[in-house]
């Protein structure tokens, strides 16, 4: 069955890369998912969300936030960062964060760290799963961690020596992998490099950011399609951002392609403070409704996530960005 998939996947890729080739895909893509088959979604809304909220918002609101969204059936959800708070205010109080949180069994909580001082502040607060962020773009590195990319994998091998010899989990991400706010189009053959030598320090995973959501099903397919020659697709996980309204293509162009993991925040928030011109992920609710759709298992129970979707707009003052979050809402108002 996986295999038939996979071959109605390749079927699909090459109709993205060379328009030409459009010949009949069939239902097979659609129809032959196994009603078993796990996707796993990465709640970052807390983290990725609220980091480019200018309003500080209150510590007990982020820790009601990640326990509704745990309470939605999520299993991972990014929980802060561990960045200096001179850089990104709004997580400024990650170790309180933390502290606050009833973690449940079973469910991870990422943090971001990047970089020796925030992997002891981390740990100091009984972290057990962190992440590294990279990019594949010079420039983005530099505005968001200070350094270039070299410097940077230096910085994370540190990190991930000491998470490694703790048995943390590790994630990676690589940021700007379809495009750079500054430098534009990025090579596939960048993405490959950086995606390798975190594989390599010892993430278990690795997101692929499409940091200003600039991406398309066809540049993403491209992309895995040069990836995925030589990085086990178990490895890749995406991270869609929607500026462009193409995250959820985005996630089915890598859904074709065997991937099982995607990144996406409740109420569609988000965006990097250092990434010009980037707007909100995709919705976790347009994310679920697809996968649904697609006959995944993700666990989550979309009318609870709702609930949180409209608390959480309400609270920072805005319109629920999700389009199934409107449609639905409106349908039960
Ligand atoms: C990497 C640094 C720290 C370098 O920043 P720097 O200024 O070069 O660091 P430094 O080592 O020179 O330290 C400067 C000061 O910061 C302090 N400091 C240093 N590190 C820490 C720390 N961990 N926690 C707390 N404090 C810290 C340090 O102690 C010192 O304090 P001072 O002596 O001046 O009082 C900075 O650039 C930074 O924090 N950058 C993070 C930016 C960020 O959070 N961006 C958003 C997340 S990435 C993202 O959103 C993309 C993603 C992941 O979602 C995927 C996608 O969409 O593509």
């Amino acid at each position: 069955m996986e295999a038939a998939i996979r071959r109605g996947a390749q079927v699909i890729g090459r109709r993205y890369t060379t328009a030409a080739a459009s010949t009949s895909i069939g239902s097979l893509r659609y129809s032959t998912v196994p009603a078993s088959s796990r996707f796993t979604i990465v709640e970052v809304g807390p983290r990725d969300g609220l980091q480019n909220e200018k309003t500080i918002v209150a510590t007990g609101d982020k820790v009601a936030l990640i326990e509704k969204l745990v309470g939605c059936g999520l299993k991972n959800v990014e929980a802060t960062s561990f960045v200096s708070p001179k850089w990104v205010p709004q997580m400024g109080d990650n170790s309180q964060v933390m502290q606050q949180l009833s973690r449940k069994n079973g469910v991870h909580y990422p943090v971001l760290v990047p970089n020796i001082e925030g992997l002891k502040n981390a740990l100091a607060v009984g972290v057990t799963d962190i992440a590294i962020f990279a990019a594949a773009s010079e420039q983005f590195s530099k505005k968001n961690v200070n350094c270039t990319i070299e410097e940077s994998l230096k910085r994370f091998e540190k990190v991930t020596n000491e998470g490694v010899k703790l048995g943390l989990n590790i994630r990676g991400y690589v940021s700007c992998v379809l495009g750079c706010p500054y430098e534009g189009k990025i090579p596939s053959s960048n993405v490959i490099k950086v995606t390798t030598r975190l594989l390599e320090m010892g993430c278990s995973e690795i997101s692929l950011g499409d940091t200003i959501g600039v991406g398309t099903p066809g540049s993403m397919s491209r992309l895995l399609d040069d990836l995925l020659t030589t990085v086990p697709v178990e490895k890749i996980a995406v991270h869609c951002h929607d500026t462009y309204g193409q995250a959820l293509a985005n996630v089915l162009a890598a859904i074709e392609k065997g991937v099982r993991t995607a990144d996406s925040s409740v109420a569609g928030l988000g965006g990097c403070p250092y990434a010009r011109g980037a707007s909100g992920n995709l919705a976790t609710e347009d994310l679920v409704y697809m996968l649904n759709g697609l006959g995944f298992n993700t666990g989550v129970d979309l009318d609870k996530l709702l609930e949180v979707s409209a608390w959480v707009s309400q609270l920072l003052n805005r319109e629920v960005g999700s389009k199934v979050g409107r449609a639905l809402l409106c349908k039960k108002a």
